[in-house]
């Protein structure tokens, strides 16, 4: 591309021309058939913007809270493995990017920078993803250091019972990235030459029997909130608000897990009736543009993260491409904001939007 990307989808075709193909795959890619990976962007075209007009917009604000943190607007940065494959830096520019644009990063428990040291890179409200492993005392102890380094909710990852099958990755023959919160503790030195080393290793590490139980063992190791992301349905909603969790996080996962899972924006509302707003609900998958932003909140959502774009902006132009295409986001969703006559976050309703259930009930 020989321009400047003037949004957030410019970074990819950025991304592209500068990681080698095995990470570019690894990044970009989702499972199988990648169904969902194109769902998860299509599903927001499916819903229209009604806006509202003779409303004063000449000052918008897109500031709000999640988990009692003021942040600038409603865009996170989402937990996604291994930042020092797209940049030298890794996770610490993208922690420093989110922390220029104030707002919160989840730290994936994948990271290639250690839990410890992002805390350090500076100062800034952050999250911590988990999964929960065969080992549980190597579970527990990484959501003490979160906890020690001041991080303030824990992010348990519960579509991962193994991991989905990557196709690219099989072909490619994927690396297992240092996970370099796991040093000293166990060896990521996976033998095998066949498919993908990613995927071998977090099989030999994931435990597949883990069970809402398990939420209560969680809960009794951290005083931290716990959301539990990778929720798709109302049952599970339900299920969460028994078992205590703090918040959900819609989410298949960017569409590497399972194929065919729906399209995240496509269940939200499903998920929010379900919880009743006893809890707070996000949604990450395809959020590419302010105005996807804006149709979550509409449908419910208090805040969306970013999966691909942000490791994109990383790829493209380190710490400074992360904060591009953050601010890309909210200037988008700023001006989505004006067009619909919303001044405030507290102003986006659902009457805002208008989606393909919408036209149900005149149908039948
Ligand atoms: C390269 C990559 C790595 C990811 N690593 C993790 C991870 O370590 N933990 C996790 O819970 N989710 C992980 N995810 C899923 C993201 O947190 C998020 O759900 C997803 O990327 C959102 O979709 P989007 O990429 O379309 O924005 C990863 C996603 C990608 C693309
Ligand atoms: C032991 C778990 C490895 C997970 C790999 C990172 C991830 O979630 C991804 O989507 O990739």
């Amino acid at each position: 591309m020989s321009s400047e990307p003037v949004n957030v989808n410019d970074f990819k075709e950025l991304a592209r021309l500068a990681l080698p193909k095995m990470y570019y795959d690894f990044y970009s890619g989702g499972a199988e058939d990648e169904h969902t990976l194109r769902e998860n962007i299509q599903a927001f075209y499916r819903i229209t913007i009604r806006p509202r007009v003779l409303v004063d917009v000449s000052k918008v604000d897109m500031s709000t809270t999640i988990l009692g943190h003021h942040i600038s607007a409603p865009i996170l940065v989402a937990p996604t493995a291994a930042h020092k494959l797209a940049f030298h830096e890794g996770e610490l520019a993208t922690a420093r990017a989110a922390a220029a644009v104030k707002t919160i990063m989840v730290l994936s428990y994948s990271s290639t920078c250690s839990i410890e040291e992002v805390a350090s890179s500076c100062n800034s409200v952050r999250f911590f993803q988990l999964y929960i492993f065969k080992r549980r005392d190597i579970s527990a102890l990484l959501v003490q250091r979160a906890e020690r380094c001041g991080y303030k909710a824990i992010i348990l990852t519960v579509d991962t019972p193994r991991l989905g099958r990557r196709e690219a990755d099989i072909k490619n023959k994927m690396i297992a990235p240092p996970v370099k919160s796991l040093e000293g503790l166990i060896s990521i030195d996976v033998k095998s030459d066949q498919g993908s080393k990613l995927e071998t290793y977090a099989n030999e590490m994931l435990d597949a029997s883990l069970s809402w139980e398990d939420i209560g063992w969680l809960r009794s190791i951290t005083t931290l909130p716990i959301l539990i992301k990778g929720v798709l349905t109302h049952e599970d909603a339900t299920k969460a608000v028994e078992a205590g969790v703090d918040g959900i996080i819609v989410s298949n996962h960017g569409a590497r897990q399972l194929d065919f899972a729906p399209a995240t924006v496509s269940v939200l509302e499903e998920v929010v009736h379900a919880v009743k707003g006893k809890i707070p609900v996000l949604l990450d998958g395809g959020v590419r543009r302010g105005t996807d932003v804006f149709k979550a909140l509409a449908l419910g959502a208090q805040a969306v993260l970013i999966g691909r774009p942000v490791i994109y902006g990383l790829a493209a132009k380190g710490e400074e491409g992360v904060r591009t295409v953050m601010e890309m986001l909210k200037n988008e969703l700023e001006t989505s904001m004006a067009l619909s006559g919303c001044p405030s976050i507290k102003d986006i309703t659902r009457s805002h939007v208008r989606t393909h259930y919408d036209n149900l009930p005149s149908m039948l």
